[in-house]
């Protein structure tokens, strides 16, 4: 569907984006990850024919280029601040988009929007901008959605319901390329993911990777947290004490284990504990740092 080959950005003398190839196919929910200025925005500005580049951008094997924007019609996007008419009101706001008048109608009532989308878009807080700025993304059906950072201003509601939307859209064949920096977040979404570093593609793999990381502690508790934890310091047995648990590293489980019980003490829980998506992406970024 996108298909992204050697992309080079240029910002006067300055590289922004080095080399940067990527495909996204239909229904895949693509996160881009990365530092601030790692050139997330430009990436997607770049897609929607806003940027000189080298390099070839094709969308359904047509070609995007800043000057030929014929592809993007079917595609969606919410780059930065909405861009509303403030003294519209929002539903005139997407009137001036949509194509199909019950496509919008379903979209406003699915945002939750009904209440407010005749009032002048001027007095919308933010988050009642930020989800017409989504509205007006996903007008017409598109096959392919950009949106930077969707979740700036929502409440916990909102997001949840953004995220429902987003699988709703990808369940039907629509892509999705979103930056987001609340990890966590985009994790609950995203089906595979691009991380940025210092203007290059660092990493590009699904999700499913991080979700299969290798357990590097167990969580344990016992009957007698402070006892057990006497006795791993006497055997010089490393542990660190939270939230009522032990945490014990994985190589020294099976000793853990055999000294407790030879103290008659029982484990009532033992949790394997994984790398959390964040310390991978972290993990990811450092490593990078440290090559360079
Ligand atoms: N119009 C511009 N002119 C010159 N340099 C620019 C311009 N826009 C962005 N840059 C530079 O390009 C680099 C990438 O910026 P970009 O906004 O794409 O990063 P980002 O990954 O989206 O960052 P953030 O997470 O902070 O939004 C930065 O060094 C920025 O200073």
């Amino acid at each position: 569907m996108l298909n992204v080959q050697n992309l080079n950005i240029y910002y006067g003398r300055k590289q922004v984006i080095k080399e940067a190839t990527f495909q996204i196919q239909p229904g895949e929910i693509v996160g881009l990850i990365g530092p601030n200025g790692a050139g997330k925005t430009t990436i997607m500005k770049t897609l929607l024919g806003l940027t000189k580049f080298t390099g070839t951008i094709t969308f359904n094997h047509q070609p995007i280029t800043a000057n030929s924007h014929q592809p993007l019609q079917q595609v969606g996007a919410l780059i930065e601040n909405p861009a509303v008419y403030p003294f519209l009101s929002g539903r005139e706001n997407l009137e001036l988009y949509s194509q199909d008048t019950a496509d919008m109608k379903r979209l406003i009532n699915r945002l939750g929007m009904d209440t407010y989308i005749d009032e002048p878009a001027k007095a919308y807080s933010i988050g009642m901008k930020q989800k017409l700025g989504i509205a007006l993304a996903l007008l017409n059906k598109p096959k392919f959605v950009i949106l930077d950072e969707p979740m700036n201003g929502l409440d916990i509601e909102a997001t949840i319901l953004i995220r429902q939307i987003i699988h709703e859209y990808a369940a039907q064949g629509t892509a999705f390329l979103i930056s987001s920096h609340v990890l966590s977040e985009l994790q609950k979404v995203m089906t595979s993911v691009i991380i940025l570093n210092h203007h290059e593609i660092v990493m590009n793999v699904p999700i499913d990777q991080f979700k299969n990381a290798p357990v590097t502690q167990y969580q344990i508790k016992t009957l007698d947290n402070e006892a057990a934890a006497k006795i791993l310091k006497a055997n010089d047995i490393f542990y660190r004490r939270q939230n009522q648990s032990l945490f014990i590293n994985i190589a020294d489980i099976d000793q853990v284990q055999t000294i407790l019980r030879h103290h008659q003490m029982m484990l009532r829980e033992l949790v394997p504990v994984r790398k959390t998506f964040e310390q991978s992406i972290v993990e990811v970024l450092k490593e990078k740092l440290v090559d360079e």
